[in-house]
């Protein structure tokens, strides 16, 4: 029996950064991977997802030269098996290299095993393999796609992340289960690359834990993609007919499609682990519970990453693995646990436009603050000149700050490269800062963050730029 001072079960995105900080810290660290290191983002999730999103958008763009003054492009039609292979390149170039040597080399032992636990303190790798005894554990062992039970579904037959990247033909017509980011980033890859894509929405709009403006500017791409959305609409069974499938609706009406790619959120990746014989308990739907410190009511094991947290990112997955070890090794030196930190978390969904968002939507911070206390300040993209030279007028940057003093509590921003412009405003949260800050900073001419700057003119309580046009205000 070999013995580590941590252990740590899945290597995805969590698991790599919980035992690369342990090891830093002076522990002795085992990991364990079953399948691929990596996980789902490196594979079946964010890497692939976003070559496509980006070979989409330059698709689209090439469609639409003459906006920029270019000949109508004439070349051939798009190759969708090429398109799909350069996403699985992009895979190998992102995951160079011998992830196990480089855990070696951080003075990590590998074990490329399914990890089970035996007794609360031991786990066996794979069905007979060598037993692994550690003094602290972390578990990282990710999601999975959820599949409602929608009768005739399984039968029919169904796509989800972790085939989609396989596909060498573009089915003709695409119906996606659920609207969340998934469902709108692959949805729309899809659609602009010629297949007809409905998204079946269970609630009134796609991206239902963003804000309603923000989410309505991309529904309003996706119908220029020619995507249909169909909002409360429930599938009540789903059969097979000849090489069709066919989705029965409540209330009547069909749709008939060559796939189906189901995107309806992710179940938790608890079954494989026996997590009985740890003795750690699992709440509804079969999530792992943790406390504030992400500790198990098992007190010598954690918890990182998508098995338990609400926050299915891989910035913040990544986060809990620091954030789990740190504690570990805190616990062997009988030091107290630090709490993990969701103040700042920025998310994106990286359809064309992106939506960026971080703290409070407007709405939540009415709710939570008061309306006559907060102030939402927002500036359009059509207004920006950065956006107006790119062709990319769609879209606001949008600032929710505290009327006492401007202190930033949330923003949104909708528009080409969003994501990357929602950093400066979590750099401000973090450190305390108030619109005025971020208004009274130079932003270089012409380019997308002086939309923020803009943004942030408007919520600061003076007119503080010369150059920029004050926002509008909510
Ligand atoms: C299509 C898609 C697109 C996404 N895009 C983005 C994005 O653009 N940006 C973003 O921030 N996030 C994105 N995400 C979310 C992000 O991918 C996840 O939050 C992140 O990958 C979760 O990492 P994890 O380490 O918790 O889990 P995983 O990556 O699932 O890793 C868990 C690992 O544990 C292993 N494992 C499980 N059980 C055992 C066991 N018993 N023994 C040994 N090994 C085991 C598994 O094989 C797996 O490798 C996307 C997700 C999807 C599905
Ligand atoms: N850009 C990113 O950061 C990114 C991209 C993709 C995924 N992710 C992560 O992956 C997670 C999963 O994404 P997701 O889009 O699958 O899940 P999600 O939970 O965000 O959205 C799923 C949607 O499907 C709907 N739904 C569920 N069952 C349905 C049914 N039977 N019919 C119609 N609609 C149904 C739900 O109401 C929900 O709106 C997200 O939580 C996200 O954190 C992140």
């Amino acid at each position: 029996m070999q013995m580590f001072d941590v252990g740590v079960i899945g290597a995805g995105s969590a698991g790599p950064k919980a035992a690369r900080t342990a090891a830093r810290m002076g522990a002795s660290v085992v990991i364990f991977e079953e399948s691929r290191i990596g996980g789902e983002c490196l594979y079946t999730g964010c890497v692939p997802s976003k070559a496509l999103l980006h070979s989409a958008t330059l698709w689209n763009r090439i469609l639409r030269a003459p906006e920029f003054g270019l000949p109508q492009y004439e070349g051939a039609a798009l190759d969708f098996g090429a398109v799909m292979a350069h996403a699985r390149r992009t895979i190998e170039r992102v995951g160079a290299g011998d992830a196990t040597e480089s855990f070696t080399r951080a003075g990590i032992v590998t074990v490329c095993e399914r990890a089970s636990f035996v007794d609360p303190n031991t786990v066996i790798a794979g069905a007979h393999g060598e037993r692994y005894q550690a003094k602290q554990w972390i578990l990282c062992t990710g999601s999975r796609p959820s599949i409602p039970n929608i009768p005739g579904l399984e039968d029919a037959g169904c796509d989800t992340n972790r085939t989609v990247f396989g596909w060498t033909d573009l089915p003709r017509r695409i119906v996606v289960i659920g609207g969340g980011p998934i469902g709108c980033e692959l949805g729309q890859v899809f659609a602009r690359f010629g297949a007809q894509v409905t998204i079946i929405l269970s609630g009134s709009r796609i991206l239902e834990r963003d804000d309603a403006d923000a989410a309505c500017v991309v529904s309003e791409m996706l119908a220029k993609d020619r995507i249909e959305l169909r909002p409360k609409t429930t599938i009540e069974r789903v059969e097979r007919r000849g090489g069709e499938k066919v989705l029965h609706l409540r209330g009547g009406g069909e749709i008939v499609c060559d796939a189906i790619l189901v995107a309806a959120g992710r179940r938790s990746n608890t079954e494989g682990v026996n997590l009985e014989a740890a003795g750690v308990r699992l709440a509804e739907h079969g999530r792992l519970k943790t406390d504030g410190a992400l500790r198990t009511n098992v007190p010598h094991i954690w918890a990182a990453g998508d098995v338990a947290t609400e926050y299915k990112f891989t910035h913040a997955v990544s986060y809990e693995g620091a954030v789990t070890a740190t504690n570990a090794v805190n616990a062997l030196r009988g030091e107290p646990p630090i709490k993990a930190d969701y103040h700042v978390v920025p998310r994106v969904t990286y359809t064309d436009p992106e939506l960026a968002s971080v703290g409070l939507t407007p709405a939540m911070a009415r709710q939570t603050h008061g309306a006559e206390m907060i102030d939402v300040s927002r500036f359009p993209f059509d207004a920006l000149d950065r956006a107006i030279i790119d062709g990319a007028t769609e879209g606001f940057a949008q600032i929710v700050s505290r009327h006492e003093d401007g202190a930033i509590i949330g923003a949104q921003i909708v528009g080409e490269h969003a994501g990357s412009l929602i950093s400066e405003i979590c750099l401000a949260m973090r450190s305390g800062l108030c619109a005025a800050d971020i208004a009274l900073t130079m932003h270089a001419y012409p380019t997308l963050p002086e939309a923020v700057e803009a943004a942030a003119d408007g919520a600061a309580h003076a007119p503080l730029s010369p150059n920029i046009p004050r926002a509008m205000t909510d």
